[in-house]
């Protein structure tokens, strides 16, 4: 009988990292991490649990059949394993240092788990690191988040990087003033605009709204057949910072689909996605939102959150580390010194140990450093 557990099978959409991803796993958090502290972000470390209620209501993205839930054998409570950690991070801006002077900066990275996965990502648990920029939401406040997205993701070793740029409000805000709809109609035309369904918009009689799906593309293009519609108000100025960031992004390509929502259901004027070469999925999202204060208040923000196991699956934040056998009997001065010099060592256990075995590229010997045969 194939027992699931003495087979040591796992829960479906769960992975254990072994050599030498594991490591790289680590090395990138660690790479992505130090890239987002030198811009000044201070990391906060919330806890992989928190009140269900807690992640379901702060920025609203998440359902409880989202979550993983359990209730709490200590205290009863109904508790749920986080999501996504940019919640989280709003929460401990909005309580613990809601007496900190904005804009404040403030970063992490840990695991988050999903109750399911998708066909491109079907693991349920994901190592995110991420960066939240928290009091403001303007132009320069999305183009530093957004340079810093790109900035640390490049470090990595990544190539190819674009950047998706959508503006979740922008038919909202058409609907409310130059292309009126009635709400029923906005949540239809919301429906077909993500279906990119021409024919349906027509036979809402929102004609008009096709000319959006049309628009979404590479960014200048894009912009250039958006300003052709002659808007004025919000949604102008909209396009407007829309195209400000895209400057600011300088080299790397974007593209901007002003109807685009699915993945931004917290964002509020702007979203986006980042892609690579090599890598499937996104490498990361974000986009600016509202923190809301217990008394109240609200707080606009902007932040991204990467998803480091595409780039460990690329192949991406290995180290070969230098591996060297330290024969039974070495002295520890030895194998000290190997180690400040970089070496990883290894010391056998018995006599005669080999090399090879233990992924060793050399060997200690004849108190010197030797290739492993
Ligand atoms: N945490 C969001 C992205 C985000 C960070 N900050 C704002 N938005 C996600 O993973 O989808």
């Amino acid at each position: 009988m194939t027992d699931p557990i003495t087979q040591g099978l796992l829960p479906e959409g769960l992975r254990d990292r072994l050599p030498p991803q594991a490591e790289a796993a680590a090395n990138l958090l660690r790479g992505l991490l130090d890239c987002v502290a030198a811009h000044g972000y201070e990391r906060v470390q919330p806890p992989l649990v928190e009140f269900e209620d807690s992640l379901i209501g702060r920025l609203g993205s998440a359902r409880k059949q989202d979550l993983l839930r359990f209730i709490d054998p200590v205290s009863g409570a109904n508790l749920a394993l986080r999501h996504d950690m940019t919640g989280q991070v709003g929460r401990i801006a909005a309580t613990r240092l809601a007496h900190i002077a904005r804009p404040l900066r403030l970063a992490y990275g840990g695991p988050v788990l999903r109750v399911r996965g998708d066909q491109l990502r079907p693991e349920r648990e994901a190592l995110q690191a991420g960066a939240e920029l928290i009091g403001r939401d303007s132009v320069a406040a999305v183009a530093e988040v957004l340079k810093l997205a790109v900035e640390a993701l490049a470090q990595t070793g990544l190539t190819g990087l674009t950047v998706d740029i959508t503006l979740p409000e922008f038919v909202a805000e058409l609907a409310a003033g130059p292309w009126p709809l009635e709400p029923l109609q906005l949540a239809e035309a919301h429906r077909l605009l993500d279906g990119k369904d021409v024919a349906g918009l027509r036979a809402l009689g929102a004609d008009r709204y096709e000319t959006l799906i049309a628009a979404a593309g590479p960014a200048a293009p894009s912009l250039a057949k958006l300003r052709a519609l002659g808007l004025s108000g919000r949604a102008a100025a909209m396009l407007g910072d829309a195209a400000a960031i895209i400057t600011a992004l300088g080299d790397t390509p974007a593209t901007l689909d002003p109807t685009e929502r699915h993945g931004f259901e917290f964002q509020s004027w702007i979203g986006f996605s980042i892609f690579a070469a090599g890598v499937r999925g996104e490498v990361g999202r974000g986009g600016a939102y509202t923190i809301v204060h217990p008394n109240g208040d609200e707080e606009p923000a902007v932040g991204f959150s990467l998803y480091v196991d595409g780039l460990v699956d690329a192949g991406l934040g290995e180290v070969k580390h230098r591996r060297i056998l330290l024969p039974l009997g070495t002295a520890p001065e030895v194998g000290a010194k190997l180690r400040a010099e970089g070496w990883a060592t290894v010391a056998a256990l018995e006599p005669d140990a080999d090399a090879r075995a233990f992924r060793c590229t050399h060997r200690w010997s004849n108190g010197r450093v030797n290739e492993a045969v």
